[in-house]
């Protein structure tokens, strides 16, 4: 259409699900061709993740699981954002400045699809690129129905030479890899209540489940999707942005209660505590409890590695300063995105990530694994060892996984015999506020320092400034989304009524020298 640009933003495509084929279509292609060149099976995922129904998204998923290359974004961008007439042209030119060799003919292209959601627009999406794909000839492997970091697993696993893997496989692997670990750790007590925002988590949660047994884990369904609306008052982002439970949900103290996101990549926790006050476990308390855990066990097994977690801006001043005061754990900052964090987590021997949203995993480096195998041959505490491999095989490591991060938590609240209590008394959170500001072109907001200051334009970083320093423990950063046409905003302060006040100063900073509307 005219006068329509769309980008490859945060993480892929995303808007509203109508009139987007050409979008779908063109990644069906360029799938494809990343195909050819990496002679290696393409991943492309249909869904909105945790925005409301009527919107749908797309993303290219590489060959070993991980998001598609960021030099290969602005490919994207500008194939989706050409003219029927100089498609062809583009295609060209892609084809040449990658050098994709296409008259070989030794590798059969291979693209393969899922989808979150089984309506009319996603169903139509999804033909798309499979039609896509089809034109430059490729085998097309269409899953259906999938989690995100399902079709990331399945993906990993069929380009390491399983070519027959398939979702029951998924659910085989972690719920073999969670037994193993229980029967080192001890056995489960109480429940854990899981908010699938209406979305694909709850069938597949319940087929993990299934496949675990109701006598090791005990997962309560709440929104499997029969009745609420996708992402509608309920989801990890939903809960984690108005620090509320999900519409609907009688919560009892010091119960564990946990959300999915739309296409289940994210996780939060949350609970009461005894005076009824709404207690959030977000990605950064998951983040600080999988690394103090992991972090413990090496030090019990006397192996010594380079452990880092990688947070955003996004991460509650006072988790940094547990982890990096109280807990002298290595912290690093990137750019909101998963695959920024990722990319930062590989440098580590051991790299815990975590959006606070609860988009995070843990990567382990083959360093790690040498040590591990040394570390059982040699005169090093056993246990602890074989603990610490058995914790890695319940990881997901190509990308944040809902599912394989719960039953994380779940085993490493077990093996401390910890209730919900323990965990997130580990460090109390700052008070804080997320906000959105409507401007005519968000494209003018240019940050640096990890989005932690604002560049451009020159007024607002000291607009921000003045405004932090009259909150204690104020902070606060704005950046332009990167799935929405918003400039969000961030602050925090020592109480919630200043973090509150404090966004809602910034907003108007930024309303009044960003082009607000
Ligand atoms: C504050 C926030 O949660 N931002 C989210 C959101 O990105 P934005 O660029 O902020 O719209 O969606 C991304 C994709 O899911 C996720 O990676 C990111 O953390
Ligand atoms: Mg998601």
């Amino acid at each position: 259409p005219d006068n329509v640009r769309v980008s490859y933003g945060t993480a892929g495509f995303r808007g509203n699900a109508s009139g987007m084929e050409y979008v779908f279509f063109r990644m069906g292609m360029l799938a494809a061709l990343r195909s050819k060149l990496k002679e290696a099976a393409i991943g492309v995922m249909v869904t909105a993740s945790h925005n409301p129904e009527h919107d749908n998204g797309v993303k290219l998923i590489d060959p070993q699981g991980e998001m598609l290359a960021q030099s290969w974004e602005s490919l994207a961008t500008a194939l989706a954002n050409v003219t029927n007439d100089q498609l062809i042209e583009q295609l060209k030119q892609i084809i040449d400045s990658q050098k994709i060799p296409l008259s070989n003919t030794s590798f059969t292209i291979s693209v393969h699809i899922g989808l979150t959601v089984h309506g009319p627009s996603s169903l139509s999406l999804s033909r798309a690129v499979l039609d896509g794909a089809s034109a430059f000839g490729a085998t097309c492997h269409d899953h259906g129905l999938l989690t995100t970091p399902q079709l990331h697993y399945i993906l990993a696993c069929y380009n390491g030479g399983d070519i027959k893997v398939d979702e029951e496989h998924y659910y085989q692997n972690y719920a073999s890899a969670f037994k193993a670990l229980l029967n080192v750790v001890s056995l489960f007590t109480s429940p854990v209540t899981v908010d699938c925002a209406n979305g694909v988590g709850a069938a597949k949660l319940t087929k993990l489940a299934e496949r675990i047994g109701a006598n090791i884990i005990d997962i309560v369904v709440y929104n499997d999707g029969q009745s609420g609306k996708l992402n509608e008052n309920c989801g990890a982002d939903y809960v984690k942005v108005q620090q509320r439970a999900p519409a609907g949900l009688n919560m009892e103290p010091f119960h564990r209660y946990a959300s999915f996101d739309g296409d289940a990549d994210r996780l939060i926790y949350y609970t009461l505590d005894s005076d009824c006050n709404f207690i959030l476990l977000d990605g950064d308390k998951i983040a600080a409890l999988f690394a103090t855990y992991i972090r413990d066990n090496l030090k019990k097994a006397s192996i010594n590695l380079r452990l880092g977690i990688i947070q955003t801006a996004y991460a509650n001043g006072n988790s940094t300063n547990f982890l990096i005061n109280q807990q002298n754990i290595e912290i690093a900052c990137t750019p909101t995105g998963v695959k920024y964090l990722h990319e930062k987590a590989l440098t580590f021997d051991i790299g815990v990530y975590f959006e606070a949203n609860g988009h995070g995993t843990v990567s382990f480096s083959l360093f790690y694994l040498k040590r591990l195998q040394k570390g059982e041959s040699g005169s090093h505490d056993n246990s602890q060892i074989s603990k610490l491999k058995l914790f890695l095989d319940i990881i997901n490591q190509t990308v944040g996984d809902a599912m394989c991060d719960l039953l994380a938590v779940e085993a490493i609240l077990q093996d401390k015999n910890w209730s919900v209590k323990e965990w997130y008394r580990i460090y109390t959170e700052l008070p804080n506020r997320q906000a959105k500001v409507q401007v005519a072109d968000r494209r003018i907001i240019e940050t640096g320092d990890a989005e932690r200051k604002v560049i451009l334009p020159s007024m607002l970083q000291p607009a921000i400034d003045e405004l932090v320093r009259k909150y204690p423990s104020g902070r606060s950063f704005v950046r332009p989304s990167g799935t929405e046409d918003v400039v969000r905003v961030y602050a925090e302060a020592n109480t919630q009524e200043n973090a509150d006040d404090l966004a809602q100063q910034v907003s108007l900073a930024v309303y009044n020298i960003g082009g607000g509307v």
